[in-house]
């Protein structure tokens, strides 16, 4: 039996630490342990340190991961509690996601000053936000706004936001709720016309291949159909090489043994779009995702990959 604690890695901004502690609740309810048996190490990433450029500047998205994955791999941590949209398709080769949470709200929320929702922004209003789909989805919809952009904790973000810089920003409401923000969502875009994040509101747990006690910590709070959807969408990003350089929006949903998802990808200016629905069996989560990628790619051609950044 485990008697010393478990070391949980997390990054140290209010949402990280909500979500290691939502984590640790889960763990303890779980397993009938007390919470002294957790212990909950914060650890900064680069990505926590360079705040005024947009993350497909700086390298895109190991930036939240790579410190933590580091002292996973050399035992110093037993396992960490990630955002799954900000994990890397591509993971260090000892480790991998042994679970996920119970999915949150997957929806992004308009928070907006000068009017409540996108449609009623006023002429020419400008949109805070760092993320590519986000600023690509906005000018679809409306192509006077302009974006500014927009970084650091969901707190700095909405602190900006007051200070009067922008007439509205987006954030993910999983986000919002988790931290008990959501009363300054002023609207909830319907996934149909904007879709959030592949692996939006899903927290993931990532540990080391072969670590069996690990393991069955963290399978007694693994929920399947967030597991599914996510490696449906991971799978999505995968076969699109997932850079942060392109707007990708994409998502599953699980249905019984079912799974439907729906995948776009566009131009920055959001004047240029390719999209894919595909439906299959839950079992083939993955190979959907893939094909689903693949799908995409082949109707894009090479060229819609190159020419910005
Ligand atoms: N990179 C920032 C980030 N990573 C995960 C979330 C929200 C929570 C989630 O999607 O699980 C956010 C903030 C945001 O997009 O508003």
């Amino acid at each position: 039996m485990q008697t010393k604690p478990f070391r949980i890695g997390t990054r140290g901004s209010p949402l990280a630490l909500a979500q290691a502690a939502e984590t640790r609740a889960r763990l303890m309810a779980a397993h009938d342990l007390p919470e002294e048996m957790f212990e909950i190490v914060v650890l900064s990433t680069t990505g926590d340190r360079i705040t005024d450029r947009a993350l497909s500047e700086i390298g895109g998205k190991g930036m939240f991961t790579l410190e933590l994955e580091e002292k996973l791999s050399s035992g110093d941590l037993d396992f960490a509690v990630h955002s799954s949209k900000d994990m890397p398709t591509k993971l260090p080769e000892d480790l991998y996601i042994s679970a996920y949470l119970p999915r949150e709200d997957i929806r992004d929320a308009v928070i907006g000053r000068t009017a409540p929702s996108l449609k009623a922004l006023p002429d020419g209003a400008t949109v805070g936000t760092a993320s590519l789909r986000r600023q690509a989805l906005v000018r679809r919809l409306r192509p006077d706004i302009q974006v500014a952009i927009f970084r650091g904790s969901v707190g700095t973000r909405l602190r900006k936001l007051n200070e009067g810089h922008v007439d509205a920003t987006l954030l993910a409401y999983a986000g919002l709720k988790r931290l008990a923000r959501e009363e300054v969502a002023t609207e909830l875009l319907d996934p149909v016309d904007f879709p959030p994040a592949p692996a939006q509101g899903a927290i993931c747990l990532e540990s080391r291949i072969g670590d069996t006690a690990i393991d069955d910590l963290l399978k007694a709070v693994n929920d399947c159909p967030t597991y599914d959807a996510v490696s449906c969408e991971r799978a999505f990003l995968a076969a699109l090489d997932g850079s942060c350089r392109t707007p990708i929006g994409g998502y599953a949903i699980c249905d019984g043994d079912h799974l439907k998802f729906s995948g776009l990808i566009l131009t920055p200016d959001g004047s240029i779009e390719h999209a894919v629905d595909i439906s299959g069996r839950r079992a083939d989560a993955e190979t959907l995702g893939r094909q689903a990628g693949e799908t995409v790619r082949a109707a894009a051609g090479p060229g819609f990959f190159e020419g910005w950044v």
